[in-house]
């Protein structure tokens, strides 16, 4: 007998099928799925707009559209017109798109302009038991809310613009059961580089990942986001957390969220999103959260991470071919020595900020650290808010102040030095500690050597000059 016990992610789909693929197994055809919101930002939509009016075809549902701007643009003098022209013509064709085709867009210097994933979510648009997709690969950050969201390519935001659905194959699922309790100093973001680190950058591939367990039931609303947002870097299609009070109690009030009865309508409705009690999972990871310590990247994959305390790896020591290959080449790039403790380690840019770590409660955690401190004498520091709105919040905390008073640049919104598409970029050979989601070469800039890490280490960084966790200082 079939199991009628189901998942989340089972259950968002289920509710999605607009016209179910035929046949059984892996010979199913693709499933037809209603998607619920579509975010678009500059980098991947002029193609698809691009189609659609080539094919004279009017965009499905504006009112499900939402586009901001943020991989291109300047995070100083926003007032200016933007210097690089390729840059300058992205952004100019997304709003000429957005005009044309009735979108509605955050451009620059709106207060709800900011990184397409921060700012879903600021709105009240992301929604439990929603499907979501966005020209991006981090939407994964959408899951948190228990919300079936994925990156999809160019032509499938076509497809998503010209009829509201996309054709999908069913995935596998895979539980990460992250249970215990982290230790002070320990965030969701080493937690999310150890599963990477186990599971590898392939591990997830084919698979929507639910995390669980008391870690993340305990996590607010953007440190689930920071778990959710990496997801993609395991490979994974999705990545999700069962919705609960935590957050309900984002989502109410914000300016789409459902109100008065139908508030209650929706709560009692994603109550049941959770997954049942004895539904398998095709694959269970466990992780120990009592025994994490900060995490952080040496290579140039964000699976090659190991805990703070630990030296460079010694690709000799490796038995895997591949792996060895892969950590020997990364050290090269790196500049790194094998045995060299990963607290000495120097850098000269710290960047804070990204669709990862860029929200209110990353940049009170290193404000935290930051505040009556100095940044290292020859350390550069940016710190680039989320979104506008993360900004003015931050201004209206102090945290900005407290910012610019250690000698931090203190920026606005984009995604900045998360990727080399915008004048936020490291130097040939620069190295930084970086609080974003990639730290593949060239990713923040030509030549640049990226360690990711979380916010409180960022800050703990740039006080010491050396890779450092907040206990580190005195
Ligand atoms: C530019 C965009 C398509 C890309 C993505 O898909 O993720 C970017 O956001 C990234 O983080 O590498
Ligand atoms: S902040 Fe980085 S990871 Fe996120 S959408 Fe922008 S470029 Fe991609």
């Amino acid at each position: 007998m079939v199991s009628t016990k189901r998942t989340l992610a089972e259950k968002v789909w289920d509710e999605h099928v607009v016209v179910r693929g035929e046949g059984e197994g892996s010979s199913r055809n693709p499933d037809l799925i209603y998607i619920d919101l579509h975010l678009v930002h500059e980098v991947t939509s002029p193609q698809a707009f691009d189609g659609l009016r080539l094919a004279g075809r009017p965009l499905r549902r504006p009112d499900l559209t939402i586009a901001t701007e943020d991989h291109n643009v300047p995070t100083v003098d926003i007032d200016k017109p933007i210097a690089d022209p390729v840059s300058r013509t992205q952004v100019e064709t997304l709003r000429r798109n957005c005009e044309e085709f009735g979108v509605r867009l955050h451009p620059m210097g709106d207060l709800d302009q900011g990184i397409v994933h921060v700012v879903g979510p600021q709105l009240g648009l992301t929604q439990p038991g929603m499907t979501v997709v966005c020209g991006d690969s981090h939407t994964s950050t959408h899951g948190a809310f228990g919300a079936l969201a994925m990156g999809i390519g160019t032509s499938e935001v076509e497809h998503v613009m010209a009829t509201q659905t996309l054709s999908l194959r069913p995935f596998k699922t895979m539980a990460i059961n992250v249970d215990g309790e982290l230790q002070p100093g320990v965030t969701s973001k080493d937690v999310v580089l150890a599963v990477i680190a186990k599971i590898g950058t392939g591990g997830g591939q084919g698979y929507v990942l639910e995390y669980r367990g008391s870690a993340i039931r305990q996590m607010s609303m953007e440190a689930r986001m920071t778990v959710c947002n990496m997801s993609i870097e395991a490979g994974a299609r999705a990545g999700m957390i069962a919705p609960d009070e935590i957050t309900y109690e984002f989502i109410k009030g914000r300016p789409h969220a459902p109100q008065g009865a139908d508030w209650d309508a929706a709560v009692e409705a994603w109550d049941q999103l959770k997954t049942d009690e004895g539904a398998t999972f095709d694959q269970e990871v466990y992780i120990d959260a009592n025994t994490l310590t900060p995490f952080v990247t040496w290579g140039t994959n964000p699976g090659q991470g190991a805990p703070l305390g630990d030296s460079v790896p010694d690709p000799t020591q490796m038995v895997d071919e591949s792996e060895r290959l892969a950590a020997e080449k990364a050290l090269t790039y790196m500049g790194l020595t094998a045995g060299t403790p990963l607290r000495e380690i120097a850098v000269d840019t710290v960047f804070v900020g990204s669709c990862t770590n860029g929200r209110i409660e990353d940049l009170r955690a290193v404000a935290d650290v930051l505040k009556g401190r100095k940044v290292a004498e020859g350390v550069r520091m940016l710190v680039v808010p989320g979104s506008m709105r993360v900004r003015a919040q931050a201004e209206e905390e102090g945290l900005g102040e407290i910012f610019t008073a250690a000698g931090a640049e203190w920026r606005q919104a984009g995604c900045s030095m998360c990727l080399g598409m915008n004048p936020d970029q490291l130097s040939p050979g620069e190295r930084s500690a970086s609080t974003s989601n990639r730290n593949f070469e060239g990713r923040q800039g030509k030549g640049g050597r990226t360690h990711l890490v979380s916010p409180l280490v960022a800050a703990a960084t740039a006080v010491r000059g050396t890779l450092s966790a907040p206990a580190d200082l005195d």
